[in-house]
């Protein structure tokens, strides 16, 4: 009796906690819908009111979330067998900052945030005593274009003095705030380990570690010959004996991704070098077209067209008259029928990247958008990403480019030089990009850690980025500069670790994604476009959502058998750029190029030993201590 009892006890508790979370479901779109309205609103028009009216929604936002988190917590889970209903109620738990009581807190939280992309966005950066910038698109074409070294300095000055220094008193006290709410429930130590806790592994730190220093070496090399390249260019006078290169000649704002300077430091420059963006141009690429472009690529592997409202809502160009933020983003309005992109295009290569990027996290919305609300993101937040870019691997191969008319003669097979060409320009894109991807959160862990105090922000940011990137700021910084708030991510509260997360994955999926699509030939020449297999094999991941933890996801693409592949591997990046590899270790040899930089010295970084309070303190007693002992 009593089992039968157990039994069917269990039974109504499962349907009970069924019946909660359909419920949980239809309430949860709702908010989010008009949360995400209200935030939209605010930006693609920043002023006042829509601030406050997002705000107002992010904090309805956090009290559903609030209460329907203390009504999941009366189910007893140890009583319900079905795992995917006890997943479901443990992310109805799950609720972060949410669960701070102090909503007072939780508001300032929001509006320190909103003024800080507010300050981001509508930063002008000062080029001269009269000329004053917006980053996109002028200041970022000055980046991209210029190979005129004051000229460079002077936007790379500018754009930070404009953004990052604006914002540097209020980042303390939103770390501060962050971390009281984060570690209200006591269930995590600071906001950076809640971050982690997305990926579900304990040696998530370490992973990224360990795949860091296994792609290190390529990095350097390429680092080594873009430097050489570099040298001859803006003179031997401008590369320090430390070995570290200029961080503003790079091509991009943050030195991010060099693919801007392919022009300058490409491998054989006499080869026809594929400017797309002047392909473009002369082909009358227009913005609407560039998302035909990018839709037409999705629809050919048997993935989603965009639907009516994404032409209907979404923000393509940047429009006159209002303030908005540029920096591009894709929109999830939890209705399963409102998804849109918010991007400032502009007629260029980088942008058409970007474009597709932007669309890749909208199929990624579209193959979800049944599942529960509850499941309805990545696998990990570096799935997003590696999902978002997967496609560029394959858009950007020479194969493709000629078959969309932006390329005129695809380098052979056999064709060593031209092949290296492209391979180079792919790393410039994606190897550059390791260490950046990588360090983001390795300052902001720091900070969120109480490691590093407001007044050694913008010194750790340099230790990073000189340590990891092998550059140096070509003005000199103090304490007095903020840095990392020149960089979208940091004002606008968005981790970054995921992108290094995805840079590796997405190179697992295109090997994967190629076998599986019987697509012959060396894996960097692989185009997936028109491939059905491929493109199902990759729906059957998408179609996961967050339901399962992600290893399952990894498998789903590898299909592989060894339960190994479930992991993040750098493996298959490593085997895309072998003929690269090879190439720049011979190249580098033969031009007696010492590879790497100090670690541990950067010039124009001179940080003024910030004497802390307690230190100051400290020396005094010693002084005092001394004096009385000599007197005595
Ligand atoms: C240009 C791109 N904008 C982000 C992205 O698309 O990831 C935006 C802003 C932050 C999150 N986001 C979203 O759209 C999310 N809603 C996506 C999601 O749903 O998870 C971006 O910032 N990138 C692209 C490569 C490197 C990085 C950079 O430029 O440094
Ligand atoms: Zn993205």
């Amino acid at each position: 009796v009593l089992i039968l009892v157990s039994a069917s006890l269990s039974q109504t508790v499962l349907e009970e906690a069924k019946e909660y979370l359909d419920k949980y479901d239809k309430l949860a779109a709702d908010i989010y819908y008009h949360s995400s309205e209200a935030s939209w609103n605010y930006y693609t028009n920043i002023t006042d009111e829509t601030l406050k009216n997002m705000t107002d929604w992010s904090l309805k936002e956090s009290e559903f979330a609030n209460i329907e988190a203390k009504n999941a917590s009366g189910f007893n889970l140890s009583q319900i067998q079905d795992q995917n209903i006890t997943r479901l109620l443990k992310k109805v738990m799950d609720i972060g900052i949410s669960a701070f009581s102090d909503t007072a807190k939780l508001r300032k939280i929001s509006e320190i945030q909103a003024e800080m992309t507010s300050i981001y966005s509508t930063a002008e950066g000062c080029i001269n005593a009269t000329t004053c910038l917006p980053l996109e698109p002028d200041l970022t074409d000055i980046i991209t274009n210029s190979r005129d070294y004051d000229e460079l300095k002077a936007a790379w000055k500018g754009w930070r003095d404009a953004s990052g220094k604006k914002m540097k008193q209020l980042y303390p006290q939103f770390v501060e705030l962050l971390n009281e709410a984060i570690t209200f429930e006591k269930k995590y130590k600071d906001m950076g380990e809640y971050y982690r806790s997305w990926y579900e592994s304990e040696t998530f730190e370490n992973d990224v570690r360990h795949l860091f220093d296994e792609l290190a070496p390529l990095y350097e090399n390429l680092h080594a010959y873009v430097r050489r390249k570099l040298r001859t260019h803006y003179g031997e006078d401008k590369f320090p004996s430390t070995g570290h290169i200029p961080a503003h000649i790079l091509g991009n704002m943050w030195a991010q991704q060099w693919n801007g300077i392919y022009d300058l430091v490409a491998p054989y420059p006499n080869k026809q070098s594929a400017d797309i963006t002047e392909a473009m141009i002369a082909k009358n690429y227009n913005v609407t077209y560039m998302y035909q472009v990018a839709e037409d690529f999705f629809k050919s592997i048997g993935l989603y067209e965009m639907p009516p409202l994404f032409w209907e809502k979404s923000m393509l160009v940047k429009p006159n008259g209002r303030e908005v933020v540029c920096h591009a983003s894709a929109w999830d309005f939890s209705n399963g029928r409102d998804f849109r992109i918010k991007q400032c295009t502009s007629v260029t290569e980088d942008q058409l990247l970007t474009v597709h990027h932007e669309m890749g996290h909208i199929e990624y919305f579209l193959a979800y958008a049944d599942l529960p609300l509850l499941y309805r993101g990545g696998a990990n937040p570096g799935f997003h990403e590696g999902v978002a870019d997967i496609v560029t691997l394959s858009f950007q191969t020479p194969e493709h480019l000629n078959k969309i008319g932006l390329l005129d003669d695809v380098p052979g097979q056999n064709d060593t030089e031209g092949d290296i060409n492209f391979l180079f320009r792919m790393a410039l894109e994606k190897v550059a990009f390791l260490p950046f991807g990588y360090l983001i959160d390795q300052w902001r862990w720091s900070v969120f850690r109480g490691e590093t105090k407001p007044e050694r922000y913008n010194e750790k940011w340099w230790d990073l980025r000189c340590d990891f990137q092998g550059i140096y700021p070509p003005v000199e910084r103090t304490n007095d500069d903020f840095d990392p708030g020149a960089k979208y991510h940091i004002p606008g509260g968005v981790p970054y670790i995921r992108y290094f997360v995805s840079f590796v994955a997405q190179f697992q999926w295109h090997k994967a994604l190629c076998q599986v699509g019987n697509i012959p030939g060396p894996l960097h020449r692989c185009d997936i476009y028109n491939n059905i297999a491929a493109g199902a094999r990759l729906n059957e991941m998408l179609k996961m959502g967050a339901s399962r933890p992600w290893g399952e996801a990894m498998l789903k693409i590898t299909n592989a058998t060894d339960g190994e592949t479930t992991k993040l591997s750098a493996l298959p990046l490593l085997e895309y750029f072998d003929p690269l590899i090879k190439w720049l270790e011979k190249n580098n040899k033969e031009n007696n190029e010492i590879l790497g930089w100090d670690k541990k010295n950067c010039p124009n970084v001179l940080f003024l030993p910030v004497l802390s309070g307690s230190s100051i303190i400290k020396s005094m007693g010693f002084i005092i201590g001394a004096m009385l002992f000599l007197c005595s």
